[in-house]
This record gives C-alpha cells, structure tokens and sequence, in this order.
C-alpha cells in the first residue's frame, strides 16, 4: 500500500503496526469521534476504486456487512460518481484543492437508492499524489433527495481531514475554535478564526497562543495553558490580539485533548465585547446606582424575601445610630432588634415589619418616633424582579424631625400666645366649651377672669417692651399659683383667664382667687425696674352663673370690673347684679365719650382754709359732669370708667387747662392769688411729657407756677416713684407746689417723701371722720401732722365738717382744713363770692 500523509497532521506519530493509510484512517475516525460527530458513515477507496476502510456507521446506512464492502469496487456503493475524474481533479489540485462536497446516490438495499450529502478527501502518497479518497456521508440519517453540486470551499486547506459533518458544526460555532498540538501549534481551526483573527491560513497553520495574546497577558494565558494540561480543562478572560492589532475581550477555554500518547488542548473562545460592554454599563449603573443610594437623605434598605440585607446605606446607619459592628452584620435580625431598641415603641416596630414581610404586596408608609425624640418616616413597599415576580422589599427612612417640630411650632402657634407662651384665647375657649360638655353632675368648673391692676400705665409709661416683660413675669407667676392641668390662657393685652374644672364647689374657687391676688401683689423686678404688680380677679360659676362659654368669660369679666370698682387688688364674684352693673358700666363710657366731646364737664372748687386765719388760702379743683338724661354723675362712678377707658387723659388735660385758666382769670379780676390744687390720676403722670404738658399750659393760660398745686395719691407715687420723683423734681423747680392727697391710706413706706419737694401732706378723710370717736384713728391724725411738721411740710385735714373737728385740728396743730363744714365744692362764681365773704369772716373765726 503507497505510503500517504495527511498534511496537516504530519508531526503526528503513527501508533507502532499500523499501516500509514491506517494509522490516517484510524486517525480520522478518532478525530470524528473527538468532534463529536460519532456514528458519521465513512468509507475509503483507493485509486481503483477499491474500498479499503469502511466503518460501521457506514455498514449500518448500507446494510451490508463489513465483509461484504471490503474490497468491493466503489461503484457497487455509490452508482453515479466518476471517481476517476475526480482524482484527476485531485490530481491537478495537488495541495489544497482535496476535497469535491456534493450528493451522491448510494445504493442502500437491493431495490433500494438514496440520495445523500457526501464530501470526498484526497490522501495523497509521498509524491503528493492522491492515492486514496475518503468520503464522508454528511447526512446518513436520511434527508436530501436534491443534488447540489457545491465547490468545496470550508477547510480547504492543508490538515483538513475531517468531516463536513464536523466542519459544519465547527463552523456553526458563533466562536473560534482552535486545537494546539503538544508543541502548543495550532493545527486546527475554524472559519471563525480566520475571520476574526484576520490571518490566512497558512500563516495559522503552526501558530502558538502568544501570536493572539497582548504582551501583558502572556503570562496569564499561558499558565492557564498549564493548567489544562495538568488538569484537564482551564477558562481565561483575556483579549484575542488580531492580525492588525485589535483586541477583543474574549472568553477562552481548553480541554486537554490526547491521542496516540500525544497530549495537545482544544477550545473555543467566544468574544466577551458585548458581554463587556453589558457589564460595563451594569458597573456604570450599579456605581450610579449606589451613589445615589449613597447620597440620598434618606436612610435606604433593601432586603430579600428571607429578610437578608441586600442594600443597606450608611444614612440608615446614621439614622438609626446602628454601631458598625451592628451594621455589618450580615444577620438582619441583630439589626432590627437594635433598632427597634431605639424606637419608643419597639414592640410595635418589630410587628409591622414582620407583618409587612410576611404580605409581600403590601405598600406601608407610617412614622416612627425614636427615643431621642427624632421623627422617620418610613415608607417599604416591595421589590419586584423583571419578571414581576416579588423580590424582596425596600425601607425607605426620611428623618422629618425637623418639619415635625415646626409644625409643633406652628400648631403652638395657632394655639398659644406669642409673648406669654400661655393658651390663647381661641385655645382657652375651646376648652371651657370642652369642660361644660364632659363637666359631672355636681362637680364644679370656675372661670376666673384676671386684669392687671394699672397695667396700661406702666405701658404706657415705660414703653412697650418693658410692658411686655411684665406680661411674661406676670404669666410666670400665674402658672406658679395653680395647678398644670388648670389652664392659664391670655385672653387679651393684660387680661388672663384662669380655668379650673372639676371643682367639688365655688368655695374652693373662691380659695384660689384669693391665692391669685396674693399671690401677684408685690414688686416686679423687670429690666433691673421694681413695679409694683398687682391684679383683680373676677369670677363665674358653671353650672350656677352660666351655661355657655361665652356667658361664663362675659360674667367672669363683668365680676372682674366690679372688683376694680371696690379698690382693686382683689377679687369678685358674679353676681345677676353685677350683669345689670356691667351693663351700666358700657353705657356709662359711651356717654362719657360723648360728654367730653360736647364740652358737658365742668369744673368745681372747693376751698381750702388756713386754721391759724381762718381765710382761705387755695382751692382744690374737681371735676363734674351732668349728663342730659342721668343728671348729675358723681366722679367716684366716672372717673374709674375713664381710667379704664383711657379717657382720663382727656379729662385731665382740660381739668388742667381750665383751672389754670379760672385761677388766672381771677387774678385778671382783681381777686388775690389763690392757688388751685388738680388730681392727676396715674395715667397722666406716667406720659413721657407731662411736665412739659403742665409748663407749657401755665405759659399758654399765664398762671404763675406757684398758683397750681398738683395733688398725688401715695398709691400713684408708689407705682412709679422714680418717674413722679423726677416730673415732680422738674415741676417743683418751676415753682409748682406738690400735695400728697390721700394721705394715710395708700402705700405703707414712708421712705419716698424724702425724694419730693412736697408743700402740703392731706390727710384723708376716712381719718378725720372717726378721729373724734377713735383714738387710733385720732392717734394717726396726731401722727401725719407731726410727721408733715418734721419734714417741713404744711398739713392738711380733708373731709371736716363739723366745728368739733375744726377746733380739734387746730388744738393738734394742723394747718388748714377743707371740707363741708366750711363749703362743698362749687362753681367758680360761688367761689369767688365764698373768698370775699370768707376774707371778712377770717378774723372772727379762730
Ligand atoms: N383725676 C381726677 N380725679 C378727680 C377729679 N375730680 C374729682 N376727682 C376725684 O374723684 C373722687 C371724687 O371726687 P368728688 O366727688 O369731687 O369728691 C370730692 C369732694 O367732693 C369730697 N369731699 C370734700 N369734702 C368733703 C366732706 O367734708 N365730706 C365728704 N364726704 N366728702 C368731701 O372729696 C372729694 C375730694 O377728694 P380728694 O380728691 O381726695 O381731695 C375723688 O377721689 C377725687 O379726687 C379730677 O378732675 N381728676
């Protein structure tokens, strides 16, 4: 038999005993069964057309017996190819051009034809001459009846000597393929290879693995190499170096492949770009992914549906102040029972995130409050896959302490007032409403209704923000005279309720009104200022004096103004009367109004009379008013309404302005001098310019300063002593003369006489009406004098109206007198006929 080789595998050793032809053959089998395409029909002829090789597969498509094939002429097998002719073809084609593809007709039974895919191979002698052919049935298992004669164009190349079957697959691989000898040389290969590659085939054929390797991963590629042949098998990720230069990122693998002892690998190798590009985008988005994860506000946890952490970022740590080693720890249990520790309601915590993992189609969205008194929002709802299917489930915490705490502020706001922080007074209203309609059957709510007493003088006086302070003292102090369920509201600008409910009865009210007013009387130290504060409660009942809100604060009210009326720095309670009185009251300021604009005040004067002359040395001026309808309306009743009101300035200006003009105007009518005394109430003291009010009307009028005497109460003085110190300082200076008015009634130090330059102290009259009869009250009488005497003051006793008084007065040295017993107060015209008769009658009077 001619000697033949199979270019390609011409390195390879031939198994010992085996003929070349043989060893070739047995080689292709053996190939065919390492590419998988076992069972491939194949037989080999010679130049004859002998049939030399058959193998079993073949036997089986013909159905004949191995011996009933070997040696038979091929024309027995096959009824329509020339061989002839094709081994001439073969002949002309030395090298490359082995191999003729088409269909050929076997004869697979007795009657019996069929048309099959076949490929024929030249094995050549050493001359080169094809000696032999090979021919492979592609498609044994039945099929194509056409004859399509096709050029051999796949593996046309040397070392081709397979199958079409196994090119066909090889091929179809959407890799390369390759298959490196024992000497890592390539020996085989695929179309891929060389497309992809850009080499031809003859500059493949014996190329190594570094020929498409890049320098920097050589090293790597080839111990992978090693690995598959000490292992077996090895993958790499590396790139494919083509011809010109570029390279893919690929995917290689190799198995170890063995025959006839020698050891080489075969692989394939898939291109990694599109799977790199895939994985590039998903690092890009995954990195975006988590910065955004990262970034957020928000406190991020995404879990699977077995609860482990998947997601977790570090604002959650933060959040929920979880210790790293906590937060590290792969089991999330450990977590939630930290954090749950955290909330003030852990039980309840842990619960719903229970409940929530076990109802996977459940949206939350609730908030949790943590003991150091933030606030999360926590929203979870759960984690689909792209199939829809559930996932797991995401806790999304946003920390909304902040907008939580100024939506307390505004609620506080809309509730509470801005300066005092006490309830205001929608709050307080709501909340009798509210204790009328949960109030028990015999159990007892009072409103207690409480103005600060000359509130609006210090306001006026010192200016706003001093008046302010004293309000948040004043609320201070409320809130430390009762208990924190009662309720201490502002209700207005020094108005405060007092709400106390679920009382046994009105007597325990009673015991609170009066330790309120206690309470608030005293000095306030404001702004480095001591003020003497002081407050008056009105009361109401419910169920006894009203059954609304609304009636309970108006009788509460009305009780509060009668409780000035009686002197202030006390407290009152509702009376039916004291509806009617409140009445009165509105009424009486709306008149008022309406006199002062009408010019209805008028002015009277009574006399003040020296003891040692019995002449009459001044006159105190006194305001009068008669109203159309009511008459005669007596100070007492309207001059409390008008400091209430703020109507006493007014007042006080014209008082002011028209006895400094009557005094005046009887000097221009030839009478003697006379000095007229006018009351100032504490409102007109404390206006930033009454000294220059009073100046400026003495220059206006022409009244000599030593013709007006301004008359104080001790109590108005000791409501600011400073500012009377310093008007009365400026007043005296000009030559206006100051008495104490009042005296003996008001405030207890003595010490403030010292800061005034007073001409005239006045004893009060509730004194020289029981001096007579009392010895105390003579005692005191006794006591003003010599107190005035010793401070160089003259003394005057108010209010005497009996001869007895008179000459007792004068037997303890007082130096006038003023009161009915020498003449009410009276017109100016009475007045002036009083001084000239008085004038003749001095002498006989002492
Ligand atoms: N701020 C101002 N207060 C004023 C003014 N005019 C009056 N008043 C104050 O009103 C109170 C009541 O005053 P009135 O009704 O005028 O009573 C005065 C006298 O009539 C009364 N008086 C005088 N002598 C006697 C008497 O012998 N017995 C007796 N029962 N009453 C008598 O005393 C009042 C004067 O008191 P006083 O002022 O303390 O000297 C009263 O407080 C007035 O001050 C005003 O223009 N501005």
């Amino acid at each position: 038999m001619t000697s033949i080789r199979a270019s390609s595998e011409a390195t390879e050793a031939t198994p010992p005993g085996a003929s070349p032809l043989e060893a070739a053959a047995s080689r292709l089998m053996d190939l065919v069964t390492a590419t998988l395409v076992d069972g491939i029909p194949v037989l080999v002829c010679d130049r004859a057309g002998r049939i030399v090789l058959a193998n079993d597969a073949l036997h089986t498509v013909l159905n004949r017996s191995k011996n009933e094939l070997l040696n038979q002429s091929y024309s027995d097998v096959c009824i329509d190819l020339a061989l002839d002719e094709l081994f001439e073809d073969m002949e002309k084609s030395p090298a490359v051009t082995s191999r003729w593809s088409g269909y050929i007709t076997l004869k697979t039974g007795e009657r019996e034809t069929q048309m099959m895919s076949a490929t024929i191979s030249a094995l050549r002698d050493a001359t080169g001459s094809p000696s032999h052919c090979v021919v492979v049935i592609n498609d044994a298992s039945g099929g194509g009846i056409r004859r399509i004669p096709t050029k051999g164009t796949a593996l046309q190349r040397p070392g081709n000597y397979d199958g079409d079957y196994a090119e066909a697959i090889l091929n179809s691989l959407p890799g390369v393929f390759y298959h490196f000898d024992d000497n890592f040389k390539l020996v085989r290969w695929n179309q891929n290879f060389e497309k992809i590659s850009g080499y031809t085939a003859n500059e493949l054929l014996g190329a190594e693995p570094k020929m498409f390797c890049v320098e920097e991963q050589r090293e790597l590629v080839y111990s992978r190499i090693r690995e598959v042949m000490e292992i077996g098998e090895s993958t790499v990720e590396s790139d494919f170096l083509r011809k010109d230069g570029k390279r893919i990122p690929y995917l290689f693998t190799g198995t170890r492949f063995e025959r006839h002892g020698r050891v080489g690998f075969v692989g394939v190798g898939n291109d990694l770009s599109t799977r790199k590009r895939i994985e590039e985008a998903l690092r890009v988005e995954t990195a975006r992914f988590e910065a955004q994860v990262e970034s957020s506000v928000d406190g991020i946890l995404v879990v699977d549906e077995n609860f482990v952490k998947v997601i977790q970022n570090q604002r959650l740590a933060e959040q929920w102040k979880i210790p790293h080693h906590i937060a590290a720890n792969p089991d999330n249990a450990v977590q939630l029972e930290y954090a749950a520790s955290n909330t003030t309601r852990p039980d309840e915590f842990i619960a719903k995130v229970h409940w929530l993992m076990a109802h996977p189609n459940e949206v939350s969205s609730d908030e949790i409050e943590l003991r150091d008194g933030t606030v999360l929002d926590r929203y979870s709802a759960p984690v689909l896959d792209r199939e829809g299917n559930y996932y797991g489930r995401t806790w999304i915490h946003r920390d909304i302490t902040a907008r939580k705490q100024s939506e307390q502020r505004i609620r506080h706001l809309a509730s509470h007032d801005g300066l005092t922080g006490l309830c205001n007074r929608n709050v307080v209203q709501e909340r009798i409403a509210n204790a009328i309609d949960t109030a028990q059957p015999g159990r007892r709510i009072a409103l207690l209704y409480l103005d600060l007493d000359r509130f609006k003088i210090i306001n006026d006086g010192y200016g706003h923000p001093f008046g302010d302070e004293v309000l948040k003292a004043t609320a201070k102090r409320l809130q430390s005279l009762v208990l924190p369920q009662d309720t201490v509201a502002r209700y207005g600008g020094d108005e405060f309720l007092i709400l106390l409910t679920d009382l046994d009865s009105a007597a325990d009210a009673h015991g609170i009104a009066k330790r309120i007013v206690a309470g608030l009387d005293g000095p306030l130290i404001v702004n480095q200022r001591s003020v003497h504060l002081s407050g008056t409660v009105g009361a109401s009942i419910f169920p006894d004096d009203a059954e609304t809100a609304d009636e309970l604060i108006g009788n509460a009210d009305a009780a509060m103004y009668r409780a000035k009326e009686l002197g202030r720095n006390t407290f009152q309670f509702y009376s039916r009367e004291l509806g009617e009185e409140a009445m009165r009251r509105v009424d009486l300021e709306t008149r008022l109004r309406v006199a002062i604009q009408n010019g209805r005040l008028s002015l009277a004067y009574q006399p003040k009379v020296s003891l040692k002359s019995g002449a009459i040395v001044g006159c105190e001026a006194l305001v009068r008013w008669h109203d159309p309808e009511l008459g005669h309306i007596a100070p007492d009743r309207f001059i409390p309404v008008a400091e209430e009101s703020g109507l006493i300035i007014s007042i006080g200006d014209w008082v002011l302005r028209a006895a400094c003009a009557q005094a005046r105007a009887w000097l221009d009518k030839g009478l003697r001098p006379i000095c007229v005394a006018v009351n100032v109430s504490a409102r007109q003291l404390l206006q930033q310019d009454f000294a220059v009010v009073v100046l400026r009307c003495l220059a206006e009028t022409g009244l000599p300063p030593e013709l007006l005497e301004i008359e104080l109460t001790e109590t108005l003085i000791a409501s600011d002593t400073e500012r009377a110190a310093e008007t009365f300082g400026c007043l005296s200076a000009s030559g206006v003369k100051l008495s104490i008015d009042d005296f003996g009634t008001g405030y207890s130090s003595l010490s403030y006489l010292q800061n005034f330059r007073v001409d005239t102290l006045k004893i009060d009259k509730s004194f020289i009406a029981k001096m007579l009869s009392d010895s105390g009250n003579a005692a005191i009488v006794r006591a003003a004098i010599s107190l005035g005497h010793n401070l160089q003051f003259k003394v005057l006793a108010e209010g005497v109206e009996t001869l007895e008084q008179c000459r007792f007065l004068a037997e303890i040295g007082c130096d006038e007198v003023q009161g009915y017993f020498f003449s009410k107060p009276v017109p100016s015209t009475e007045f002036e006929a009083l001084l000239s008769m008085r004038d003749a009658q001095a002498q006989q009077l002492v």
